[in-house]
């Protein structure tokens, strides 16, 4: 299921936060959007999943004009990770991530079996199975990472959007997010912060600074130092991690 952002405008409280953007995401492929804080990723991105209304532009996946169709129609093709994810009301985690399955169902339609056998495989592909009885809001912030991925897991979708997924985690659950999102093989659009996070997992990266695409194109061909200098204003070596052999950046922290 293919993505196609034009020329996406967006004005908030009087103020350009997102300016003429422009994005492609092909079936299967892992897009990140990086950037400083503030440059409008999130704003970018709540544009696509409809939370925002653009000023100007067009999102089409798969041929259907998002931005003119109801939430329920994307829902059922589309998941979306968001930055903040708390609830208010104390479901348990088996109940929250059943909420995935909302959009397939008819008004008053109960859970069957099926959609059960998705829950407890959503919450097994997140290593989340023994935490199934367990309140939501008890859970760490990693955790209710992982429970609101499977949630998006269980909506069994064609397109997934995420705004920072690997935010509260510690190293081996934002490999373990990062390489889940991968394995579900479904094109994916992803606000991340890690550069070199972004370079192992995304096929392509579009740089965004006060809200226009500097650069976009292969990590290896897209991260150079001087691009990070322009965009982060940080200096850094940008070399080839000699065990991985991926990219790798090492930071020049600022001297007075
Ligand atoms: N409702 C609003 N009214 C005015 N300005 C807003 C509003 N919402 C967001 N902004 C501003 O828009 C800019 C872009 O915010 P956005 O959350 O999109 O940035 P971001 O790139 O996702 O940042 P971060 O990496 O810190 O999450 C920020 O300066 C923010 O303060």
């Amino acid at each position: 299921m293919n993505l196609e952002v034009d020329n996406i405008h967006v004005t908030l409280s009087g103020t350009n936060i997102v300016k003429d953007i422009s994005l492609c995401v092909k079936s299967g492929q892992f897009i990140g959007i990086i950037g400083p804080n503030g440059c409008g990723k999130s704003t970018l991105l709540k544009s696509i999943y409809k939370v925002i209304k653009p000023k100007q532009g067009s999102v089409f996946l798969d041929g259907s004009d998002v931005l003119k169709s109801s939430p329920r129609s994307i829902s059922r093709k589309m998941s979306v990770v968001g930055q903040f994810n708390d609830l208010s009301f104390d479901f348990t985690v088996h109940e929250m991530v059943m909420m995935g399955r909302t959009p397939h169902k008819n008004l008053m339609e109960s859970d069957n079996k099926e959609d059960y056998e998705i829950v407890d495989a959503a919450l097994k592909k997140v290593n989340l199975s023994s935490y199934s009885n367990r309140s939501y809001l008890t859970l760490s912030g990693g955790e209710k990472q992982r429970a609101i991925l499977a949630r998006a897991i269980a909506q069994e979708p064609k397109f997934l959007v995420l705004d920072e997924p690997t935010n509260h985690l510690d190293i081996k659950y934002q490999l373990e997010i990062l390489s889940i999102v991968k394995s579900l093989k479904i094109g994916t659009l992803a606000a991340l912060h890690d550069l070199s996070l972004a370079a192992t997992y995304c096929d392509i990266l579009y740089v965004i600074k006060k809200g226009k695409v500097m650069a976009s194109g292969k990590p290896d061909n897209v991260l150079t130092k001087e691009l990070v200098k322009q965009v982060y204003e940080i200096d850094c070596e940008i070399y080839t991690n000699p065990v991985t052999g991926g990219l790798a950046i090492a930071y020049f922290p600022p001297v007075d």
